[in-house]
């Protein structure tokens, strides 16, 4: 609260109007506004949005600080009135606070979903979806057709969560139903994203004045209802044929867990669990494909590159398998440098400070919303060399990984609240983008490639890549 300004040990930062504070500085792309404010104010810095104290940290030192030393303070979330519909914000793994629930359901996907073991054992059912792109892009070829990466992109990665969660045959491309779970995923991420004058100012919280909580609840409920349909059969299946074999899924362990008493999770719990991992794990996997093979394509040599390799350690027409991407060190270059350069959450999930703290000689109070700007780490030129240039090869003789201990390159966060997801991320992200250049040539269309961003809870291309494929 304003309060706090005037105590004269509170990081640096831009004066704020009355009543609004900075909100008007934070533009269409708060990503790239707060970077520039912090090359005035410094990497610790603080703004004012209405009633919202927020302290934005644009150095790996101060994030070390933040994300590492003092974990246990900065874990807590912010939470805006879109995700507290359907009481959301009260079993979901992305809002609860630190503490005894949102331990368990961390420990249940840590064990029953993304363990090597359990990756290694839903592998081949990625490996189905990933053969209904390639299908998919060479139906593209014969007819001549364009493809949209982001939607082939994103309808893949719905494909592979879904079969890597319930083994449920989702989506095809192009199909009805499709279109509506695209539509309520994004529709809800979008919404998430939005900034809400409704948090900014407490006293607007029950007209809704941009009618998001209201939007939010129908993609909520719907979201919900989806799940439950799959819940349920599921649950007719188990007790029409017992005798079966069990589904090798997350949704099998969750069903197994419900039963037993030792986690007290139902099939609510369930419900929200994977709306969460579906809002959090989607969108952003397909923006970085996106964004991969955009950077790509302005670089033939880097694209010829990356097929090489790929020709040479995969071989002809060989599909990709995720036990190849360890013997793929220039593809893992170019993901790292996509991340680097295009991380999907620019400014991770806001964080919130549980206690009064002192980082760096400046007190950081209670309850203030802590945004790490890794879009702005990643493209600080003191640390990177050409850091607005792709150059995947900066990554071949380091030892730098995204895996939360490099500070320079944190696009999945680190510490308690680090990404869970990131070991299946990893994988559906560098055998999306292989398949997609070693079976197929790319023709651009049209000639320019727009790189401009939009900022949202996944940070997307604004103009969507379409190009030719060829059939090699
Ligand atoms: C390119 C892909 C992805 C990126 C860049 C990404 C990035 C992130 C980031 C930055 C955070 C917030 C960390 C923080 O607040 O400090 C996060 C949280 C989260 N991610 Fe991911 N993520 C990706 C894919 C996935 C996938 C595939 C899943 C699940 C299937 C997933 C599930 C989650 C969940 C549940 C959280 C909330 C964790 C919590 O608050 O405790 N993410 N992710």
């Amino acid at each position: 609260n304003s309060g706090h300004r005037r105590s004269a040990r509170l990081p640096p930062g831009p004066y704020p109007f009355p009543i609004i504070g900075n909100i008007l500085q934070l533009g269409r792309n708060p990503h790239q506004s707060l970077a520039r404010l912090s090359k005035t104010y410094g990497p610790l810095m603080s703004l004012q949005f209405g009633s919202i104290y927020t302290v934005v940290v644009s150095s790996p030192e101060i994030a070390k600080e933040i994300l590492q030393k003092h974990d246990h303070v900065f874990s807590g979330r912010t939470i805006g009135a879109a995700a507290q519909v359907h009481n959301h914000h009260n079993m979901s793994m992305a809002y609860l606070p630190v503490g005894n629930q949102w331990r368990k359901v961390r420990k249940i996907c840590r064990e029953h979903m993304f363990s090597t073991h359990r990756l290694e054992a839903s592998q081949g059912l990625r490996q189905e979806k990933l053969k209904k792109l390639c299908d998919y892009v060479h139906q593209c070829c014969v007819s001549g057709r364009v493809v949209d990466i982001g939607e082939a992109a994103i309808t893949t990665s719905l494909n592979l969560m879904s079969a890597t969660l319930f083994s449920v045959d989702f989506i095809s491309f192009g199909s009805e139903s499709s279109l509506e779970w695209k539509q309520t995923i994004q529709g809800l991420v979008n919404i998430l994203g939005a900034p809400n004058l409704a948090d900014f100012f407490p006293v607007l919280k029950r007209f809704d004045p941009q009618g998001i909580k209201r939007e939010a609840e129908f993609y909520f409920g719907k979201l919900l209802g989806m799940f439950e349909d799959i819940v349920n059969q599921r649950l007719l299946s188990r007790s029409t044929s017992p005798d079966s074999p069990k589904k090798n899924d997350l949704l099998e362990a969750l069903l197994d867990l419900c039963e037993g008493s030792e986690y007290e999770f139902s099939c609510k719990n369930i419900k929200h669990l994977l709306v969460d991992l579906f809002i959090a794990g989607s969108d952003t996997t397909a923006s970085t494909v996106e964004w991969a093979i955009t950077e790509l394509l302005l670089s033939p040599n880097k694209m010829l590159r990356a097929k090489d390799e790929l020709r040479t350690v995969i071989g002809g027409n060989k599909q990709i398998e995720e036990s190849d991407i360890s013997r793929l060190p220039y593809l893992q270059a170019v993901i790292k440098e996509v991340l680097r350069f295009h991380p999907a959450g620019p400014l991770l999930i806001p964080h919130k400070s549980e206690a009064d703290v002192e980082i760096n000689g400046y007190m950081i109070p209670k309850n203030t919303q802590i945004l790490v700007n890794v879009w702005a780490i990643g493209r600080e030129s003191s640390i990177w060399s050409n850091p607005s240039s792709f150059e995947p090869e900066r990554f071949l003789d380091s030892k730098i990984d995204f895996k939360g201990q490099d500070f320079e390159l944190i696009p999945f966060g680190s510490g308690r609240r680090m990404c869970p997801g990131l070991p299946l991320a990893n994988r559906m992200i560098h055998i999306m983008v292989a398949s997609l250049i070693h079976n197929f040539d790319w023709e651009l269309e049209p000639e320019e490639v727009d790189t401009r961003e939009k900022f949202g809870l996944a940070l997307h291309k604004a103009v969507p890549l379409k190009a030719l494929p060829i059939k090699l």
